[in-house]
């Protein structure tokens, strides 16, 4: 029995991950988990799981919740998140809370030698540096949840490093896949939300719209695989069924493919490096999908990828700068403030303003963080 904590359990893979503790209660059950501002459902989980330690966004809550359910130990705010991260009874971290506020829990978790199942990127954009350290420092095993980092990582088992030719990550093109730049200028909030494959959290559809999610991939591929960014590429696929591949010197190219079920990715993290049946999933028949489609990813049309790519060159706190700037703009844009096309132009803007520092501590990296949070909300 692998016991969880799960950070996010109220989001989208939070939910997903709850399905496959339901599909195997004999292998896993819920430890502890957090959850943000919602909390009708964090009270529906805690009836259905009974976790022992719950973590919620605000004060109120967690003494309201306190009191219905006396038998379960609850906290709040980003204390209360890195409690949840490394509570004692628990065998793995389930890293998908949304932003940067992710790093510091996943930090104490791997201090503790205790794997984390990574699907919070923000984490490993902002701080990926320390994150891989920290966890060779620790023996800490990091599973990538992120299902292109996923596929890569299956496709990387029994393989040595030396022989890759390249990291192929794979990009559905987002909801505007099918637009050119000028047809953008008056998308609504509604048509940049409908995904043309995957149900995900708000922000990170948002970001598969403006490209910054590829972006966001590549850096996280950079780090979880050690890659330099030279060797990894994105390719437009717009079926999303190879989940991204692997080439190797001698010209083989080992590609991981399934239906857009983020449970598969999950359920891998989970009984990794076993695996598992996952009975309510549904198969990839290819006799159904016919014709599979490829072309060349387009850094004029999607700038945020071209951003990210340059970002993570110059590595310190661009990174860090370029999420944060990125957290704001989707927030804005999410509420009506900002237009989409706006999103990438405050993200250039807080790129150019900074002057990187390298190598940064975790202090560093916060501040960066929050003078661009303040700077980006002062010209929204
Ligand atoms: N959705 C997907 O398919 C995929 C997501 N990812 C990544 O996984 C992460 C989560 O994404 P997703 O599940 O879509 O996001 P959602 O917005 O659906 O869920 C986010 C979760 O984080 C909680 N949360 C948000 N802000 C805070 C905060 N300040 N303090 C504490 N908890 C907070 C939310 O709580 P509440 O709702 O209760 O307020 C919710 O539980 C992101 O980094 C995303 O990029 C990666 C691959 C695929
Ligand atoms: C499910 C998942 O991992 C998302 O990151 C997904 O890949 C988004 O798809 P695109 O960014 O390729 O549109
Ligand atoms: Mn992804």
């Amino acid at each position: 029995m692998k016991k969880i904590s799960l950070l996010g359990a109220t989001g989208s893979i939070g939910i997903q991950t709850l399905d496959v503790i339901r599909e195997h209660p004999e292998e896993f059950s819920l430890a502890a988990l957090s959850a943000g501002r919602n909390i009708p459902l964090c009270r529906k989980i805690i009836s259905e799981f009974h976790p022992e330690f719950v973590s919620v966004k605000n004060k109120e809550d967690a003494e309201a919740l306190r009191a219905e359910f006396p038998g379960t130990v609850f906290s709040y705010g980003p204390d209360g998140l890195q409690e949840a991260a490394v509570y004692y009874k628990t065998d793995i971290l389930v890293n998908a809370v949304l932003g940067s506020v992710g790093l510091s829990p996943t930090l104490e978790a791997i201090k503790l030698g205790r794997p984390v199942a990574i699907a919070n990127k923000e984490t490993l954009v902002t701080a990926g540096h320390l994150v891989m350290e920290a966890a060779k420092q620790h023996g800490t095993q990091i599973i990538p949840v992120d299902s292109e980092h996923s596929a890569i990582f299956q496709a990387l088992q029994g393989e040595r490093e030396k022989n890759i030719e390249r990291l192929v990550v794979t990009a559905s093109g987002g909801s505007f896949r099918d637009r050119c730049r000028n047809e953008l200028a008056n998308v609504t909030v509604k048509e940049a939300l409908n995904h043309p494959n995957w149900s995900m959290g708000a922000k990170i559809t948002i970001d598969s719209a403006t490209m910054m999610n590829k972006g966001l991939e590549v850096i996280e591929a950079h780090w979880l695989f050690s890659m330099p960014y030279e060797k990894i590429s994105v390719l437009l696929h717009k079926e999303s069924i190879i989940h991204s591949m692997v080439e190797f010197h001698d010209s083989s190219i080992i590609a991981q493919l399934g239906t857009p079920d983020m449970r598969v990715p999950i359920q891998y993290a989970l009984s990794y490096p076993d695996r598992m049946p996952l009975p309510s999933g549904k198969r990839l028949r290819l006799e159904e999908i016919g014709k599979l489609h490829f072309a060349e990813m387009d850094f004029d049309r999607f700038r945020c990828l071209r951003f990210a790519y340059e970002a993570g060159k110059t590595g310190g706190t661009m990174p860090s700068v370029m999420n944060a700037a990125n957290e704001v703009a989707v927030a804005a844009f999410l509420e009506g403030r900002i237009k989409f096309l706006e999103i990438e132009d405050l993200i250039e803007k807080a790129l150019i303003a900074h002057k990187s520092s390298a190598n940064p501590d975790l202090e560093t990296i916060q501040a960066a963080d929050s003078e661009t949070r303040k700077f980006v909300k002062s010209l929204v």
